[in-house]
């Protein structure tokens, strides 16, 4: 059994002198506008991961009235996202993820962005990569009034026996 999941955000440019994306900090002469650290990548990642599991979106799970999601750093949100997929009976088969931003240049960073991902959702390297482009100077995006995310990922059930009759078989010893 497979599950695929899409997410999308957005966050607009404020006052600031860093981004955080895909948990890496990007010194950059403007901010995110957000409740929380504003990591439009992983926003988009968890709410690919909920919605390929029917629960719902990364608002109704950490909703923006709540304090205590104030400033938050959204690895933990993502790591609790990824706490629930696996309660759910799922693992990560890959996720694909593209940053929409005309500037900063992501590229050198994407190396760390994929680590971040890959150690949350406790995922081998070659399952998870970060792509940026930017959006030719048209829309929001162009303008730099802010950055997009999109993100796609697939699941694959927990093969929960597959220690055990590795064991059995005599293979994996
Ligand atoms: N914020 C960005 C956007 C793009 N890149 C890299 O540049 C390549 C070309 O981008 P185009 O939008 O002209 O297709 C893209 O493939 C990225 O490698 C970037 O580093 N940061
Ligand atoms: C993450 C949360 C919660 O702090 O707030 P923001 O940082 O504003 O991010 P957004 O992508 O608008 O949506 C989900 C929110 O509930």
């Amino acid at each position: 059994m497979i599950r695929i999941g899409h997410g999308f955000d957005v966050h607009a440019f404020g006052e600031g002198d860093h981004l955080m994306i895909g948990g890496v900090r990007i010194p950059y002469e403007r901010g995110f506008i957000a409740h929380s650290d504003g990591d439009v990548l992983l926003h988009a990642v968890c709410d690919a991961l909920l919605g390929a599991c029917a629960l719902g979106d990364i608002g109704r799970h950490f909703p923006d009235t709540d304090p205590h999601w104030a400033g938050a750093d959204s690895r933990v949100l993502l790591r609790h996202v990824s706490g629930l997929i696996g309660d759910a009976g799922y693992r990560l088969g890959n996720l694909d993820a593209t940053i929409i931003a005309q500037a900063p240049r992501l590229a050198p960073h994407v190396g760390a962005m994929n680590a971040t991902l890959a150690a949350d959702l406790e995922a081998s390297l070659d399952t998870v990569n970060v792509k940026a482009t930017t959006s030719e100077r048209l829309g929001f995006t162009g303008r730099g009034e802010g950055i997009a995310a999109q993100a796609v990922v697939v699941l694959l059930a927990q093969d929960r026996d597959a220690g055990t009759r590795g064991r059995a078989s005599g293979q994996g010893d």
